[in-house]
């Protein structure tokens, strides 16, 4: 059952919570909508399921319009944050409820639920619980319950609001992977909204980023990690270091004199907006693992005078957990006597464990830090 979303609009009251909202979904496939709190994921959610009216536009199931279709009629299955058991049945019960509740025609027969109940537990792993109550479960067992009551039903569409977030990371990222082998073989088209943008990139064939109740970007998690098409994007997948600069005919110099000389810059060129000769005001973004950490003298005079490619900065936190060292440094300027905007910036850095080791590096020394890669994005006079 593929989904169709065109033109949706929903205001509450004055507040426009839905803007133009337009998404195809293929059948079988597992989509993510990530964004921050309040951006309407929710709601979006609950129009597709109906349980929520749109001011304007609609939602089509494998092509046809569902706006006349009740929400009990639109072979929806949910699962939401909060566990929706009941409390006073048993996990076989609740689990078999959607079955009781069909209409005495289409109710299969008290063997036939028996089965289908027994072959749900046994896919969410939990056959064993059958006869206990959900307050004898824990929270990511009443979770994976939820999703096979969800199932009983075989709905077209599952829709999966936040289910792993009152639980703690641990039990998380075990569900996010089983949810990825449960889709895996059973195909029910599925929409999963969360927050967490690591979650939406382990778990979905497709992330969909939404911001201020519009779409910014679709995509593939790969897609969507190595392209990142505005600014809000970039900071929302992940922690990230914010150079501020000018731009003109692809290179850039930072507002402190550094020049980005050897750094691979992802950044539109003439043609893609900005006009050829054209200075900009711009934005390099750098991720932790972006940035090359050295000891001035290795990175030879000119450097260390602070005129070359590199940012001196001192190191004023490193964290070692595991594999990699995390640095906090602050950035000093190049050119002390001018106005520096970017001195004092804090600026991560994520190097191998083993490399800060073998550098045996201290805090309060000071290193010289290099974007290998940077994400420019330029403005237009619309802001950035
Ligand atoms: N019934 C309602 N009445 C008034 N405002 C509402 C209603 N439902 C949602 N909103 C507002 O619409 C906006 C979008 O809400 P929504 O629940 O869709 O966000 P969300 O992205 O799912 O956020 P969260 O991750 O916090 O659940 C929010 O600002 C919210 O306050």
């Amino acid at each position: 059952m593929s989904i169709e979303i065109r033109h949706i609009d929903k205001h509450f009251g004055r507040f426009h919570a839905l803007k133009d909202v337009n998404l195809d979904i293929a059948s079988g496939e597992l989509v993510a909508l990530l964004g921050p709190s309040g951006c309407g994921k929710t709601t979006l959610l609950r129009i597709i399921a109906g349980l929520e009216q749109p001011d304007a536009g609609s939602i089509h199931f494998s092509g046809r319009d569902q706006t006349p279709v009740h929400v009990r009629e639109r072979g929806v299955g949910f699962v939401f944050q909060h566990y929706a058991l009941f409390k006073h049945m048993s996990v076989f019960e609740n689990v078999a409820f959607g079955l009781r509740m069909k209409p005495r025609r289409e109710r299969p027969s008290e063997a036939q639920i028996r089965a289908r109940v027994m072959e749900l537990l046994t896919l969410v792993q939990l056959d064993w619980v059958a006869d206990r109550f959900p307050s004898q479960l824990s929270g990511g067992q009443r979770q994976r319950i939820a999703l096979a009551r969800a199932l009983a039903v075989e709905p077209q569409v599952l829709l999966l609001d936040e289910p792993f977030g009152a639980l703690d990371a641990k039990v998380r990222k075990d569900l996010r992977r089983w949810l990825r082998r449960l889709h895996d073989e059973l195909h029910v088209t599925s929409i999963f909204v969360t927050h967490d943008q690591e979650e939406a990139m382990e778990v979905a064939d497709r992330v969909v980023v939404i911001n201020q109740g519009r779409i910014e970007q679709q995509g593939t998690p790969q897609e969507v990690w190595n392209h990142p098409a505005s600014p809000f994007v970039y900071g929302f997948l992940g922690d990230v270091n914010l150079f501020r600069g000018r731009a003109q005919d692809g290179r850039m110099v930072l507002d402190d004199g550094h020049t980005l000389a050897g750094t691979q810059l992802a950044m539109p060129t003439s043609g893609e907006g900005a006009q050829q000769g054209e200075v900009l005001d711009a934005l390099a973004y750098v991720r932790p693992h972006e940035l090359d950490v050295a000891r001035p003298a290795a990175q030879g005079a000119e450097a260390a005078a602070g005129g070359g490619r590199g940012i001196l900065a001192q190191l004023d936190r490193a964290i070692v957990v595991g594999g990699m060292a995390r640095l906090e440094l602050i950035a000093q300027s190049a050119y002390k006597d001018e106005d520096n905007t970017q001195a004092g910036t804090l600026i991560e850095a994520q190097i191998p464990a083993q490399q800060f080791h073998d550098m045996e590096l201290r805090e309060g020394e000071t290193l010289v830090v290099t974007p290998r890669r940077a994400t420019v994005f330029l403005d237009y006079g619309a802001g950035i």
